[in-house]
């Protein structure tokens, strides 16, 4: 079979699975993205896998449906084989760590336009009592559509000093064509449809799956913690270690992960330590110690007894190296006796700057980013949180006009503390001073200081290419071409860059604009970084660019 005959039979079968009623369709069409089809004959489909990881996954949780799709199809029964392929790997090396399994569970229905409702468990197989607990409303319809918008530029966006006159002749790295990752893919890819399920929420905190708001951003990150908080200690996600800029729902989470597993298992004790709160406790143990000996073993055994673990932000104890050991053996052990333990960080753990035998065990099970939100996730939030905080103070039929969410969710920074902390500036304005009715100018005049994204908010995509372009003189459709030669690759890959570092924006939005894939733009970011380790050349053009750029959003 040819391939692109094969490639047609993949995606058929790809779309049966999704239209299963047990399973999600965003989920299939995000993990299906990790597998190729390789071969098939009368009864026989083989397919390969990114990495051992998403092979074992798929084994676990679809090989069973691919078989029912190809019986549905063609009335045969198919033996399904999986493979690992490196070199799929490799193309996608950038995200080699984003590798994330869905739960195989049904989601809740969209709201209209939007892509930003939670995808949520079924009742888990509960061990004790526990009745499945309500289902919170599905977010409400958010403006859906790619939203060419001005984003903020962080505070701290080192501005260079190399003005473009002093630099005639763009530098150009060595450049070599076979190792660029670059899927270049014109047509917008259809957006993932989101299913229809109820979902849990736990009553003993507010962090909970159900008010979780997913996005193409963490839908993954989402997925797996559903998966852990249904099946704790079950390999291949443990350990899972989550990781993501601050303010983007790490915590959050591990709390939905801690929260439904009391819900739904009562006999199992969770433990959730914030990695600051554990040094200062495992500080004050050792110190004790001398005093009265059991405290430091009181202190272990806390942590040794629980049936799941949580350890959030282990960047903290980079260069903690007495409690980074306590963290290493109470891992070990856990792990060992088939605990689950999930960690976070800001960073992946090869980052962290610590030893490679933590972070190589750290990275052992699920390893999962989440991005910065898209504007249809932000736009989720600011609905469900506006809705949340009205019903917890008792105000009734209250609502947060959709073109005043739209500002708050177009001129918030990534970090969704700022996001919420705008709703709530904002409604209780409202409502100290009885205005309802207040408008999106007075909003935007109430929030003037607020958002952290200062005046280069007005910055676009579109103004950084346009920057690049003519600082290579390369053109827009080259720029966002299928061309890959050494000339425009570069200018791309610098713009790429340059949208992810000023704009915080995620990368999938930031490929689309380039008619790239998400993996693409991790790459492009993840090549520019590595030559700004040693190029002063590419390091000089970085900055020259972002003073030009600069000036746009003056
Ligand atoms: N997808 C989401 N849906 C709803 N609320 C969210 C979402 N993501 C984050 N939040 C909310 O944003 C706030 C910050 O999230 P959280 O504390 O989980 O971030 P974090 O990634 O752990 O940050 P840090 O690294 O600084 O600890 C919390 O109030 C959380 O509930």
């Amino acid at each position: 079979m040819d391939s692109e005959k094969l490639n047609e039979q993949w995606r058929a079968i790809s779309a049966q699975v999704s239209s299963y009623a047990d399973m999600d369709a965003s989920q299939v069409s995000a993990f299906f993205s990790r597998l190729e089809p390789q071969a098939m004959s009368d009864s026989f489909l083989m397919l390969t896998a990114d990495n051992d990881f998403i092979k074992s996954w798929v084994e676990q949780h679809y090989v069973e449906p691919i078989q029912r799709a190809l019986r549905d199809l063609t009335g045969v029964q198919f033996v399904v084989a999986v493979a690992v392929d490196p070199t799929q790997e490799a193309r996608k090396a950038a995200s080699a760590t984003v590798t994330a399994p869905a739960a195989g569970n049904a989601a809740t229905a969209p709201a209209a336009g939007a892509v930003t409702t939670p995808v949520v468990p079924p009742a888990p197989p509960a061990t004790g009592a526990a009745a499945t607990p309500a289902v919170p409303p599905a977010p409400a319809p958010g403006q859906a559509g790619a939203l060419g918008r001005a984003t903020p530029l962080p505070p701290s966006s080192p501005m260079g000093t190399a003005p473009l006159s002093t630099a005639p002749q763009p530098y150009m790295p060595p450049y070599d064509e076979a190792a660029v990752i670059d899927h270049y893919s014109p047509q917008p890819a259809p957006e993932a449809a989101t299913g229809g399920a109820s979902r849990p929420s736990c009553s003993t905190s507010s962090l909970t799956f159900g008010n979780f708001v997913i996005g193409d951003s963490n839908r993954m990150a989402y997925s797996m913690a559903v998966e852990v908080a249904e099946s704790p200690g079950r390999s291949p996600l443990n350990p899972l270690f989550i990781y993501g800029k601050s303010g983007l729902g790490k915590t959050h989470l591990m709390r939905a992960i801690q929260n439904y597993i009391e819900e739904t298992r009562p006999g199992m004790r969770t433990v959730y330590a914030d990695s600051a709160d554990f040094l200062s406790k495992h500080v004050e143990a050792a110190r004790a110690h001398d005093r009265e000996k059991s405290s430091y073993k009181d202190f272990k055994t806390y942590y040794e007894e629980a049936d799941v673990l949580l350890i959030d932000d282990v960047q903290y104890l980079q260069g903690k190296t007495q409690t980074l050991d306590i963290v290493f053996q109470l891992f070990n052990t856990l792990t060992a006796q088939g605990k689950q333990v999930v960690l976070s960080a800001d960073r992946m753990p090869k980052n962290i700057g610590i030893d490679e035998r933590y972070y190589s065990r750290f990275s052992a099970g699920g390893v999962i980013d989440i991005q910065p939100p898209e504007i249809e996730t932000k736009l989720g939030i600011v609905k469900s949180f506006a809705d949340e905080y009205s019903r917890s103070e008792g105000l009734g039929n209250f609502t947060l006009a959709s073109d005043i969410q739209m500002y708050i969710a177009e001129n918030s920074s990534s970090n969704i503390r700022e996001l919420k902390s705008a709703v709530t500036k904002v409604i209780y304005q409202m409502m100290l001073f009885n205005r309802a009715d207040m408008t999106v100018e007075e909003v935007r005049t109430l929030l003037e200081n607020h958002f952290s994204g200062g005046p280069s908010r007005n910055l676009s995509i579109e103004d950084i290419q346009r920057a690049v372009e003519s600082f290579f003189k390369v053109s827009r459709s080259d720029l966002v071409g299928p061309k890959r030669s050494r000339s425009v690759v570069y200018p791309r890959q610098i713009a790429i860059y340059l949208c992810r570092q000023l704009l915080d924006l995620p990368y999938n939005d930031i490929g689309k604009k380039f008619n790239r894939d998400h993996s693409t733009a991790m790459h492009s970011v993840a090549s520019v970084e590595e030559m700004l380790k040693d190029n002063r050349g590419v390091q000089e053009e970085i900055e020259a660019l972002q003073k030009i750029i600069s000036e746009y959003s003056e």
